[in-house]
């Protein structure tokens, strides 16, 4: 008989939307038993105390990962170096780590720089790509990862117990998980989530910005409304993800750049052919992406329910 997966004791360093929801779906699973909340401060941990989110708030890193069997970094990317360091010397030998970080090469560069080699090998980098545009522990549910994909991207040291601990927590949360190289997360997420928020951020504040706007958003379509919903995404966090993903983010946001100049000159140049191409290529793309979810692929992104 296989033994039953259960953490005993689960930390939890950053108790939001990505944070809560994974100890929501945990304990849906009856899978964890003791969880501690670590927080900037105390008081930003009273409400996942009082949605009986966690059972108790560690009063510093260091406290709240003393006695973890594994420990969950669900902060914002920047944060992980600090983090890392503060938790180095408090760690117990077994500890595995793991984060939810939307970008992977930055954080792992922090846990090389911040953990023993020891502690580095029990780090498992991850990111599960679902989330939504909303913030904190209030906005945390158990269903939020079911039938979507987490990218555990290890390197070379990784502990293959410590990779496979991590799997299975997800797959106990919902999710499908899969392996990939780091840099190939990078340049995909830039890609399919980073750009799409810079560019819904900068079409809306272009258009704030146009003088009358409350005027030009009451006479938006839906199609507005699809494009712009992560722009309500938290700034605070946006900003810290597209600098953890600089370098592949500006490679991408050159590549869209052009592609917005060949469609700018095809307008101008009253290029009908070049344009019709464009948008041809672009609606068999696009409802391939609809099939493909609609199949149960490759689900990516928020509890959008518009498909
Ligand atoms: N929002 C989303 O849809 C997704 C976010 N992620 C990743 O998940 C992580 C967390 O994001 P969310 O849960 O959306 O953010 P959130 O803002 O809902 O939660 C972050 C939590 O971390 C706490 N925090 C911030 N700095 C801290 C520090 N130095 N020490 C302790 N706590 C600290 C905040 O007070 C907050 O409770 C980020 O790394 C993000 O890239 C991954 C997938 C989806
Ligand atoms: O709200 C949405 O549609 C998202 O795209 C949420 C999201 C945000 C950050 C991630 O790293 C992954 C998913």
């Amino acid at each position: 008989m296989t033994e039953k997966f259960y953490i005993e004791r689960l930390t939890v360093i950053g108790v939001g939307l990505i944070g809560g929801s994974l100890i929501r779906a945990l304990k849906r699973a009856d899978c964890v038993g003791q969880v501690t909340g670590c927080g900037r401060t105390r008081e930003a941990l009273e409400p996942a105390l009082e949605l009986g989110v966690i059972d108790r708030a560690g009063d510093s890193v260091a406290a709240a990962v003393a006695d973890a069997d594994l420990v969950v970094l669900a902060t914002p990317p920047s944060t992980s170096g600090e983090l890392f360091a503060a938790m180095r010397e408090a760690l117990p030998e077994h500890t595995v780590i793991t984060d939810v970080g939307s970008a992977k090469g930055s954080v792992i560069q922090a846990a090389r720089d911040h953990l023993t080699a020891e502690q580095f090998s029990r780090f498992v980098p991850g990111h599960p790509v679902a989330g939504t545009e909303k913030s904190g522990v209030e906005a945390s549910f158990a269903d939020l990862f079911d039938a979507h994909r987490v990218i555990l991207t290890p390197v070379n040291e990784t502990d293959p117990a410590a990779l496979a601990m991590v799997e299975t927590l997800w797959q106990h949360a919902g999710a499908e998980v899969i392996r990939m190289p780091a840099r190939q997360h990078d340049a995909t997420l830039a890609a399919t989530s980073h750009l799409p928020h810079m560019l819904a951020y900068a079409l809306v504040d272009c258009l704030a910005g146009m003088g009358e706007h409350r005027d030009i958003f009451r006479y938006a379509a839906g199609g507005f409304a699809d494009f712009t919903r992560i722009a309500s995404s938290s700034p605070q966090m946006w900003h810290d993800i597209c600098f953890a993903n600089r370098d592949e983010l500006l490679d991408v946001m050159a590549r869209f750049q052009e592609q917005l100049t060949t469609l700018t000159a095809a307008i101008e140049n009253d290029d009908r052919q070049t344009v019709v191409n464009m948008f041809e290529r672009a609606k068999a793309a696009r409802d391939r992406f609809s099939d493909l979810r609609a199949a149960g692929g490759t689900v990516v992104g928020s509890g959008d329910s518009s498909e």
